[in-house]
């Protein structure tokens, strides 16, 4: 039997270079999903995919994260179209109008804080985030809800007897306990939706295994540290790509101080490429996986605790039950 694989967000960076990894190393026992919202973007991925695995079995599904009837429709189609699903990737994300403070990157530069900056970006990115038709936050509805809604209605293909399943959460070392809050999910009154989101997927995460675990269905997140793609060049969108490409030699010299400089997305999927590889069962749910690159290049994947407690995972799971009744009530979707 072929494995099929989901990959959200498969038309770029991390995902698409995941996909290439995966089709790499075994391109005859898998059925590829890309999941996109744009299909022009996604054609031009599977020719680019096909191009290298001219045998690869490589399908299309158009999913917009940002929108429930958008995720039911797409769920409902991955229904038809499979009998099961092997590993679910939930990497779509955004990070939309990124406010980079220069005053706090220099403050940090000559601080004891410099590779925490570097590894993690903490203090000195800010976002602004917009609501969506469906009235929820985008940043929260792409990153997030979107995909917790699309695995509840994958359940009946994620969750078969005899065989287990995977859910790999692409998160980030910008999660952080201090821009989430249990009683504004959302992040609707602060300024940093996108570390908010990816907390908020490591606790799902955590969640999920708990529900799911008996049901042979397993959840990991990882983290592919910093990577070049258009999501970063969007942090400085008055930076031309050239001088991106001229900072290279900075950023590999920065690499010798801090691993999680991983710069191409090849390298930035090793984590999501590593967890196909592994036995579920022998996972921790309470450690995030990171996509590491060594000073001399070589890629590796490092198990790292999360400051997650089972306690608010429990609580936002709950919470994000409650949301997804309410939103399908009044989206008219049962
Ligand atoms: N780059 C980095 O340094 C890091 C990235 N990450 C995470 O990695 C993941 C992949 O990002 P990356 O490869 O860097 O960036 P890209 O912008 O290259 O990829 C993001 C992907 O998500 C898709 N996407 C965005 N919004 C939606 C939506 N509403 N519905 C469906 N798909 C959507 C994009 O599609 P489209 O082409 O239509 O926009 C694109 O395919 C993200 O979750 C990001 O947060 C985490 C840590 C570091
Ligand atoms: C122009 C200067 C010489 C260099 C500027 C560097 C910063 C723009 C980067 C330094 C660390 C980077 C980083 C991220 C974005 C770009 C930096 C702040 C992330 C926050 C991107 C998204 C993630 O999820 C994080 C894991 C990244 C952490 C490092």
């Amino acid at each position: 039997m072929n494995k099929v694989v989901l990959v959200t967000g498969a038309n770029s960076g991390i995902g698409l270079a995941l996909c290439e990894r995966l089709l790499s190393q075994d391109t005859e026992g898998l059925q590829l999903c890309l999941a996109c919202r744009n299909m022009r973007r996604a054609q031009a991925a599977r020719s680019a995919l096909l191009t290298s695995h001219p045998t690869a079995q490589v399908a299309l599904l158009q999913m917009d994260t940002s929108s429930i009837s958008s995720v039911i429709s797409a769920a409902h189609e991955v229904k038809l179209r499979y009998n099961r699903l092997d590993y679910l990737y939930l990497n779509a994300g955004i990070m939309p109008n990124p406010q980079f403070d220069v005053k706090a990157f220099f403050r940090g530069l000559f601080s004891s804080n410099i590779i925490t900056m570097f590894a993690t970006g903490e203090g000195i990115l800010t976002q602004k985030d917009s609501v969506t038709s469906d009235g929820l936050q985008d940043v929260f509805a792409t990153n997030l809800f979107g995909h917790f809604l699309l695995i509840r209605e994958l359940e009946p293909v994620l969750c078969n007897a005899g065989r287990t399943s995977q859910l790999i959460w692409t998160s980030s070392s910008n999660a952080h306990r201090s821009a989430f809050n249990l009683e504004d999910m959302q992040h609707q009154r602060g300024t940093q939706p996108y570390s908010s989101s990816k907390y908020a997927s490591d606790l799902l995460s955590l969640a999920l295994n708990t529900h799911y675990n008996k049901q042979g269905l397993y959840s990991s997140v990882i983290c592919p540290g910093f990577v070049m793609t258009s999501l970063t060049y969007g942090i400085l969108p008055s930076f031309p790509a050239f001088l991106w490409t001229l900072l290279m030699p900075i950023f590999w010299l920065i690499r010798m101080f801090t691993n999680t400089f991983t710069l191409t997305p090849y390298n930035g999927a090793e984590a999501l490429f590593w967890l196909f590889k592994q036995k579920p069962e022998s996972l921790d749910p309470q450690v995030k996986y990171h996509s590491l690159t060594s000073g001399l290049g070589t890629n590796y994947t490092q198990p790292c605790k999360m400051d997650i407690d089972l306690e608010t995972s429990e609580v936002l799971y709950e919470k994000l039950l409650h949301l997804e009744k309410r939103k399908c009530i009044s989206c008219n979707i049962t």
